[in-house]
Formats: structure tokens, C-alpha cells, sequence
């Protein structure tokens, strides 16, 4: 299968720590024999406070992006330092470039192209560029939920929803550097117009992506509608 994963800063970079790095490495490495992957890395707290400073200096918006940008594209690099040969040692800056290197046959590990959306929107458009057959959300939390779990007790896990009902739910929400708060609309449109399979799972543990990837029933799946 072809697979693009999309590994949130906020599970990858949250601890500042190298475990999480190497976990990783560890189990795409793994899935590699079998399958062809891509991953898109977000920028996590680090993107957060560096677009902070810049939204400070009254840069503009797509100034902050821009840096957001360059902190995902780290976050990648340090993914492919973990991964060694297994990877492609290079971050694509664009789809094109993802594309060709992967005739390297190597895992291809990138962050953010341009401003405007979060890295879950990257790996949807990949997702739509490379023909992948699966598209799985790795996050902080268990999938997505009828409200926000971090902020509501009693938020209930949604374990199947449709595109057009997602859109419904983040319409509204804030579009600013660094606040695309779980999915952004960009993401969404793309998985729709593609009728992309997406799973929603938590990236905490590294194991859940062979569990989405093996059909267990996990996290969120997104359907057409
Ligand atoms: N309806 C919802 N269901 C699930 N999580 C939600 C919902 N609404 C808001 N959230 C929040 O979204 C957060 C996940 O989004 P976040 O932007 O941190 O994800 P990420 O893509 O994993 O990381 P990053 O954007 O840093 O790369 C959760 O921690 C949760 O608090
Ligand atoms: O293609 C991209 C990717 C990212 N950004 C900006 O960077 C931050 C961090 O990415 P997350 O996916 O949210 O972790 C994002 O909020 C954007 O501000 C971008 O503009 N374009």
C-alpha cells in the first residue's frame, strides 16, 4: 500500500525529546519493507513560540507561516536523522519534490510548503499527489471528538464521520498562523474531493499507525459522504 502519515508536532516534538524520534524511526522503518511511505511532520509547541515572535514584530501573517514552515521542516529533518538510509535524506519543500524522490524507493519525510494551512492540509494534498490508498492523522488525542476532549470531560469519540459534517464542524474556526487547531479546512476539502481514506488516530504510541494501517478499529475514520 501506499500510505502518508501524518504525525503531529504536538506527539513528535511535545517532550523536546529523542524517544519519540526514534520510536518512530523504528516502526516506519518496519512498514517500509512492506509498504510505500510518506510522512508530513508538524511543527508542535517550537512552531508555536517562534510564530509568536514574529506575529510580535507585526511581520503579517504569512510571515508567521512562513516561519511555522521552517520549524515543521526541522522537525522532518530530525526524522530523517533518526531514520538513517532508510530515508531519503533530504526534505521536499513541495509535492513535485516528494514525488520524485521517492523513486529513490526510500521513505520520503516532509513538513510544510507554503502559507495559508497546517501540515494535516500537506499531507492530505500528498496524499491526493502521490495516489495514496491510505491516509492516516497522527495526533495528540484518540480521534476526533464532539467537542473538544482537552477542554470537556464528557466529549464522546466519534468513530466514523463524514467529510461534509466535518467541514460543518470546524467552519468558523480560526485560520491564523499556528491556531489551525486539529484539522483546517484545507485538509478536509481535499480528503473529500479525493474521497481520501483517513484515519484519525492518537500518535502518542507509534503502534497505533500499524493498527490503523492492519484494519483494527480505531480513532476517527473519515467517509465520504
Ligand atoms: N473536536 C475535537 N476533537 C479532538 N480534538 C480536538 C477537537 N477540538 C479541538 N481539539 C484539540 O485539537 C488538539 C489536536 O490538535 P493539534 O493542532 O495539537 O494537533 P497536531 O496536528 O497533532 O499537532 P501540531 O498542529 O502541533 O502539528 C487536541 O489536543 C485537542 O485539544
Ligand atoms: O504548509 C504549511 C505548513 C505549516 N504552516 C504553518 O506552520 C504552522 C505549524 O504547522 P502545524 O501543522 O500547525 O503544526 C501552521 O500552523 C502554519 O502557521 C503553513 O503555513 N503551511
Amino acid at each position: 500500500m501506499r500510505i502518508v502519515a501524518a504525525i503531529g508536532g504536538s506527539i513528535i516534538i511535545k517532550d523536546y525529546n529523542y524517544k519519540k524520534f526514534q520510536e518512530y524511526a523504528e516502526i516506519l522503518g518496519n512498514l517500509a519493507k512492506e509498504h510505500e511511505i510518506f510522512v508530513v511532520v508538524g511543527g508542535g509547541r517550537p512552531a508555536r513560540d517562534y510564530i509568536q515572535i514574529v506575529r510580535d514584530l507585526d511581520c503579517g501573517e504569512a510571515k508567521c507561516d512562513d516561519i511555522g514552515i521552517e520549524v515543521t521542516r526541522i522537525n522532518a529533518k530530525l526524522l530523517l536523522l533518526s531514520l538513517e538510509d532508510k530515508a531519503y535524506q533530504k526534505v521536499p519543500h513541495n509535492f513535485q519534490e516528494a514525488l520524485e524522490y521517492s523513486a529513490s524507493g526510500k521513505i520520503i519525510v516532509m513538513g510544510g510548503t507554503e502559507p495559508a494551512h497546517s501540515t494535516d492540509a500537506v499531507s492530505a494534498i500528498l496524499a491526493e499527489y502521490v495516489k495514496a490508498d491510505l491516509l492516516i492523522n497522527l495526533t495528540s488525542v484518540d480521534g476526533m471528538y464532539n467537542k473538544d476532549p482537552n477542554k470537556y470531560s464528557d466529549a464522546e469519540l466519534i468513530e466514523e464521520i463524514t467529510a461534509d459534517e466535518m467541514l460543518e464542524v470546524i467552519k468558523g474556526k480560526d485560520v491564523k498562523a499556528g491556531t489551525y487547531e486539529f484539522f483546517d479546512m484545507t485538509a478536509i476539502q481535499m480528503i473529500r474531493r479525493s474521497a481520501l481514506e483517513t484515519i484519525i488516530v492518537n500518535g502518542d504510541n507509534p503502534e497505533n499507525l500499524v493498527k490503523a494501517i492492519n484494519g483494527e478499529k480505531i480513532g476517527t475514520k473519515i467517509v465520504s459522504k
